[in-house]
């Protein structure tokens, strides 16, 4: 049987454990068919991103045009976008093709701090994408670049949320992997209405590369099968648990997270 079809609109790591990579294989874990835009190729090993190169932005669209007019997408991702072209490319596109529920991950920079995003490329995630978006997946970092409201507790975390969400999403996931001092690993869901906190335990690990896009990617996944945008995200947010709990050590530096144990199962 065909299964489902989820897009991803994000950037190549070398390294294997973030970016298009986390995300196929996230999608692979899903039983969902991955479909790629490409939108940079970064090289990238486990102690950092040592450069980019963005691909140009018509090519992003025709990549996006290409999949979507032949094979259908039931929902859409983005991921690293690199440059405020490609961004309002991504943004005109998906006026005109139809892809279902889609997520934005406002990846800014890497998790070792080097910058996934040209300067000016912020401003136009938060007024091209977020209006058209069915939710959007910020970590803390991102959250005060984009809102200036720094995350210390449930009440910021809160009123991050409401920010955020004046700028046009349906949803939106404030992710708490990044807050200090906490024995749990809380992310606060919300649309304005209803405010869900998905509460997990927090693993000593170092080996989180690609923790927020295999979250991402795995809420895509749900979402192309039909769930609800509250129930996607709770099934996402104990797929990475899981996927945390087993990261593995690669390379000198941060190892990546890990869907592999879906294949105890067979
Ligand atoms: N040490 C941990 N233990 C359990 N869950 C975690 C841990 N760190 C992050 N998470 C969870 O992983 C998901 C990604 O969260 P995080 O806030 O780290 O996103 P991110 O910064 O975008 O990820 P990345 O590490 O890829 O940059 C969230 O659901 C978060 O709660
Ligand atoms: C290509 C790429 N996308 C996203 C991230 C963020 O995890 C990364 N490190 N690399």
């Amino acid at each position: 049987m065909t299964p489902r079809t989820a897009l991803t609109i994000a950037g190549s790591d070398s390294g294997g454990g973030a970016g298009i990579q986390a995300d196929l294989r996230t999608f692979f874990a899903h039983g969902v068919h991955g479909l790629v835009a490409l939108t940079a190729v970064t090289v990238q090993n486990s102690l950092g991103v040592q450069g980019f190169t963005e691909i140009p932005a018509d090519v992003v669209t025709a990549q996006i045009k290409a999949v979507a007019s032949d094979m259908g997408v039931n929902a859409a991702k983005t991921g690293m976008l690199a440059t405020a072209e490609i961004i309002r490319a991504v943004a005109k596109t998906l006026d005109e093709v139809e892809v279902g529920p889609f997520v934005v991950d406002p990846v800014a920079a890497s998790m070792t701090g080097d910058p996934l995003l040209r300067e000016d490329a912020l401003e136009a995630i938060r007024t091209e994408l977020f209006p058209r978006a069915t939710l959007i997946t910020p970590n803390l970092d991102e959250v005060r670049l984009l809102t200036g409201v720094q995350v210390v507790d449930a009440a910021s975390q809160r009123a991050a949320a409401e920010a955020l969400l004046e700028f046009g999403s349906r949803w939106v996931l404030v992710k708490g992997g990044h807050m200090q001092g906490t024995a749990e690993c809380v992310d606060l869901l919300s649309d304005g209405r209803e405010y869900l906190e998905l509460t997990g335990p927090r693993y000593e690990t170092e080996n989180t590369h690609g923790g927020g896009d295999t979250l991402a990617s795995a809420i895509t996944a749900s979402l192309a099968k039909g769930a609800s945008v509250p129930d996607a995200v709770a099934a996402g947010k104990k797929f990475i648990e899981r996927c945390v709990a087993e990261g593995y050590p690669l390379g000198a530096g941060v190892g990546p997270v890990s869907p592999f144990w879906v294949l105890d199962k067979s």
